[in-house]
């Protein structure tokens, strides 16, 4: 493969990244040295134990929060490097989120809700795409309710369509299950794994679930702040023996 496909073929990569909190004796590496990629049309889970870096990888690599060293790249450009206004409009265009506590607007319906990042940049929706993702999360007959009204699954999944609308980058999802029963989680986590196989969109997740980590195609594993191991393929399975074979050694 030539150097321009592998670039291509790389979605979002962190070079050196470090972010510490604090200074002397309290200073705390929530990241050290950490040099990853992010194959693009790719489903990556983060896993790792509590306090080992992965909300703050996944912050700084969607521009949430700023690294303390090294460099975010998403194709060309360097995010470490952006001002608060252009992380702002970056975050609005270009990255998507999913977060455990679904944060939809209480007041709009689901439809409003997913279509929302659109109007607040002032973009009309690909008429197409939009009925693609109603379509795939399956809720067309609730679109107009209130989330309150909707079920956590049937939330979550409203949270991952307002993702998807505008066709970002990288779509980020943190702990997005981490509220939902088995049967709702399955609904959510499928709904990601399609919109991967079937639309190309690159998904980046953390979770603390090795059967959520067996719906991705890679499982990076952090513990202190830095790489430790990864998986392709995984399985419930293959994730559980691989977190117990990591303990064993810490
Ligand atoms: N704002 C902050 N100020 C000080 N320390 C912080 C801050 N945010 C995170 N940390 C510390 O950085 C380390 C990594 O935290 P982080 O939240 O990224 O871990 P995590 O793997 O996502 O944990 P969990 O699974 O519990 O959510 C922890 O030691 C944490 O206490």
């Amino acid at each position: 493969m030539t150097a321009e496909l592998v670039e291509q073929a790389v979605a979002i990569r962190t070079v050196g990244l470090g972010k510490s909190y604090g200074h002397g004796e309290t200073r705390i590496d929530a990241l050290a040295d950490v040099s990853v990629e992010f194959g693009r049309g790719r489903f990556t889970a983060i896993m790792g134990p509590s306090g080992s870096g992965k909300s703050t990888l996944l912050h700084c690599l969607a521009g949430l929060d700023k690294p303390t060293t090294g460099q975010v790249m998403l194709g060309e450009l360097d995010l470490t490097k952006l001002d608060e206004r252009s992380l702002t409009h970056l975050r609005r265009d270009r990255i998507g989120f999913v977060f455990q506590a679904f944060n939809l607007v209480p007041t709009l319906t689901a439809l409003e809700n997913i279509t929302l990042p659109l109007d607040l940049a002032n973009r009309k929706p690909d008429k197409a795409w939009l009925d693609t993702v109603l379509t795939t999360i399956g809720l067309k007959d609730r679109l107009g309710h209130k989330p309150s009204e909707l079920s956590g699954g049937q939330q979550q999944r409203v949270a991952c369509a307002r993702a998807l609308v505008s066709r970002p980058h990288v779509v980020f999802a943190d702990e997005p299950t981490g509220n939902l029963d088995s049967r709702a989680s399955a609904d959510v986590l499928g709904f990601l794994h399609r919109s991967v196989r079937e639309f190309g969109q690159t998904v980046v997740m953390v979770t603390h679930d090795p059967t959520a980590a067996a719906y991705a195609d890679r499982v990076l594993f952090l513990a202190d702040g830095r790489l430790r191991d990864e998986l392709l393929d995984p399985t419930a399975e293959s994730v559980l023996d691989l977190m117990k074979q990591l303990d064993g050694t810490d």
